[in-house]
């Protein structure tokens, strides 16, 4: 899995049991001396946004582990410096041990707050700090604003989100709510790792809202939250992901309220998420509720059938970094962005599952593979229901025949229904393509397919379609 993140000037050779003694302290001593020159060779503020964080968090014969506060620290490390870290690295350690790159702890950005300085140092002492280090996948899990498609979906969160990243105002409270999946943590590491870029002297924290309840409740059991308090009240942005898990925890609330207010009372910026509105959180007290609704808000919605699109070549380009010659044809890709119609973690895992298929039997991920990893894998109908149903109310909610629906007339007053009929086949039936395409007068699977994105498209462009759409559906499911 760390592949990707191991430089090419490695040592190779097996040196298990043949090593000299080389101990933590004296790595943590022989990066000491490593940083000055690192420091002059990438400029101070290079040194201070990627290279200052990184902490010692492993050592064994072959490497030598760095964690950096996320992925996208470790991205961006990985490309423009880690061929420093290993040159430097290398010249001191008389074994020259490989160089490598994992996030030290994926909830707390800010390497400088104080939480997370006290972290690596308690851990500092065991050689491989932190046992929630994670190694990277590292093109599959740096999130930024880059690797985020925008659609009709999530346009104006982005747009906010870009907003904040590229400079944040003053006292901004910005709320973006969403099913889970959609996207919203991969837009705060996208606003957290842009900030590093733009702002190095700015301190950003990131935390789920549970990160938050852990720490402040083992705070309180400790009688000590001064530490606490400091260091979530010391960031200029204050990033909370999963609002919802503290919904009802009143201490945690209150604590979270002082926060809020505290940092915007001093025009620093927090942003916050949540799987549903503000009026939909249970458990909210009013004064939270009421300071939510004066911020900004965002929805983000589930992806429409273009945006799945976009979102699969996406994590498909990912995984053709971890293996290249990955790769799936735009068939493929159609069929994926129509059959999933969840959100963009449900793409992502169809995705996956086609590449986990594809790896496994060692061969390309043909229509066929695809077909087959994606069989346990299609989204349910909300209701089962005959196509000869569907087809029947649709054709006479547009006063057709049985026959005209089938019929290979293309006409737009007999195509435009028959493309609907196909739609609705789509979403309310576990049918495949081929089989729709059979019931509509034998035709193709791509015909299908495209049925279905083309009324997709219609009805997110215009609202009065979308509308005669759902009236359609409330007609076939009643
Ligand atoms: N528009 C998009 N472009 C690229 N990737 C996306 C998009 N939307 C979602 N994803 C991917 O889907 C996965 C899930 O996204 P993320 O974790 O950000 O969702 P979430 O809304 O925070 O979910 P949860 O509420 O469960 O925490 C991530 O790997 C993310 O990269």
């Amino acid at each position: 899995m760390v592949q990707g993140v191991h430089s090419s000037v490695s040592a190779t050779l097996d040196l298990a049991g043949c090593l000299p003694e080389f101990e933590v302290g004296t790595a943590r001593s022989l990066w000491a001396t490593a940083l000055p020159r690192l420091r002059s060779e990438v400029g101070a503020d290079a040194y201070r946004a990627w290279i200052e964080p990184l902490r010692l968090v492993g050592l064994d014969n072959a490497s030598v582990t760095f964690g950096a506060p996320n992925g996208y620290a470790v991205a961006r490390l990985t490309t423009d410096y880690l061929h420093r870290l290993q040159a430097r690295w290398s010249a001191l350690d008389p074994v020259g041990r490989r160089v490598r790159l994992i996030v030290a702890d994926a909830d707390m950005i800010h390497a400088n707050s104080s939480l997370v300085q006290e972290a690596n140092d308690d851990d500092a002492e065991l050689g491989l700090a932190g046992t929630s280090a994670e190694p990277v996948e590292l093109s599959a899990s740096a999130k930024t604003f880059a690797n985020f498609e925008v659609g009709e979906a999530n346009r104006v969160a982005v747009a906010i989100a870009r907003g904040l990243a590229e400079g944040p105002g003053t006292g901004d409270l910005v709320f973006f709510h969403g099913l889970h999946g959609v996207g919203k943590t991969h837009l705060l590491e996208a606003i957290a790792g842009r900030l590093r870029e733009t702002s190095p002297k700015k301190r950003v924290l990131l935390l789920t809202a549970q990160r938050f309840l852990n720490e402040f409740q083992s705070a309180l059991r400790d009688r000590e939250t001064g530490p606490f308090k400091a260091a979530v009240r010391g960031a200029d942005i204050l990033l909370i992901d999963d609002l919802q898990l503290i919904c009802g925890k009143s201490a945690t609330q209150d604590e979270f309220f002082q926060t809020l207010d505290d940092l915007i009372s001093r025009g620093r910026t927090v942003v916050c998420t949540a799987d549903v509105a503000v009026d939909g959180l249970q458990g909210l007290n009013s004064r939270m509720r009421c300071v939510l609704q004066g911020g900004f808000t965002a929805k983000i919605n589930e992806p429409d059938f273009e945006l799945r699109r976009a979102i699969a070549r996406r994590k498909i380009s990912e995984l053709n970094a971890r293996r290249s010659g990955f790769d799936l044809s735009e068939e493929a890709i159609d069929l994926i962005a129509a059959r999933i119609t969840g959100t963009g973690r449900a793409v992502e895992g169809a995705v996956k599952q086609v590449f986990a298929a594809s790896t496994l039997i060692g061969r390309e991920a043909s229509m066929e593979v695809v077909i087959e990893a994606l069989s346990g894998n299609w989204s349910p109908p909300e209701k089962s229901v005959p196509v000869e149903t569907i087809k029947r109310r649709v054709a006479a909610f547009y006063d057709l025949s049985l026959e005209d629906l089938v019929s290979q007339r293309r006409h737009r007053a007999v195509a435009r229904p028959r493309q609907v009929a196909m739609y609705f086949c789509k979403r309310l039936t576990r049918r495949s393509f081929p089989d729709i395409g059979q019931r509509f007068g034998g035709r193709d699977h791509t015909t299908v397919m495209h049925a279905v994105k083309r009324i997709e498209e219609l009805a997110a462009e215009d609202v009065a379609f979308a509308a005669e759409l759902q009236e359609i559906g409330r007609k076939i499911t009643e």
